[in-house]
């Protein structure tokens, strides 16, 4: 998997070769390429935004350095397997599985746009070129699409094969398909005794029906508290 990522801000991506992503990279697992939007500009001051047509507040991303981005780092041919990511507060929520989906992508553009956003035609132009994701991490606002583009890599490569050491752990994480859409169940380990609070005793009966019994009761309570909206999709265990 070739990852790469267009910002004006590309050591925002250093950080990836010094996490599990990097370990990937070093494995063959996944190709990173970070790459400044400015390299793709010409003026003296490398501008890469202007002023909203039909007036507003703020600074909109010039369409010109994204083209001429895309003919260098993608190409100039349409080509469906290159799935180019614009992160966005009017994006779609991004689910784990989309980064499942993702995850078996052998080229992945993250588009981090700054300022109010990017030009719309940019987006248009990618969508009649490649497939487009518009996505967004939840309903708050962060100022650029690259912290966005950091945690999308990283709930999409740990589900690429060969990157977790033990693939079975995945199947019980929250939001994975095996927990029925259920939140996952609060996790013990030693000392049983921590500071007047004890590990539950099923936990530590061996028995590995009760234990299974007890956890589901968890998960079912923590996601009726907590994510209500979880509890009526079709794929929860919860009716
Ligand atoms: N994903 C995601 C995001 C973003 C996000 C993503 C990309 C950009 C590019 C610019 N801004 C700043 C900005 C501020 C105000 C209105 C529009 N845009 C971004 C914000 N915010 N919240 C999320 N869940």
């Amino acid at each position: 998997m070739r990852l790469d990522y267009l910002s004006i801000f590309p050591a925002y991506f250093d950080v990836l070769d010094i996490s599990l992503v990097g370990k990937a990279a070093i494995n063959g697992l996944v190709e990173i390429h970070a790459h400044d939007l400015r390299d793709w500009t010409h003026d003296r001051h490398r501008t890469v935004d202007d002023t909203p047509c039909g007036g507003g507040a703020g600074m909109v991303m010039k369409p010109d350095p994204w083209g001429e981005a895309f003919d260098e780092i993608i190409g100039t041919e349409s080509d469906p397997s290159v799935h180019v990511i614009f992160p966005a507060p009017s994006g779609t929520p991004f689910t784990q599985s989309a980064a499942a989906e993702l995850s078996s992508a052998q080229r992945i553009v993250f588009c981090c746009g700054r300022y109010e956003g990017i030009d719309h035609r940019v987006i248009d132009y990618a969508r009649s070129m490649w497939t487009v994701h518009e996505v967004s991490l939840g309903d708050y606002v962060l100022n650029g699409g690259e912290v966005a583009a950091l945690a999308i890599t990283e709930a999409v490569v740990r589900l690429v094969p060969g990157f977790m050491g033990n693939p079975e752990s995945l199947a019980e994480e929250s939001f994975s398909a095996g927990q029925d859409g259920l939140l996952e169940y609060p996790l013990f380990t030693r000392p049983v005794s921590w500071r007047g609070l004890d590990v539950p005793e099923v936990l530590m009966s061996g028995h590995h029906g009760r234990i299974a019994s007890w956890r589901r009761d968890e998960s079912v309570r923590l996601t009726r508290e907590r994510r209500p909206d979880l509890t009526d999709s079709d794929s929860s265990g919860i009716h």
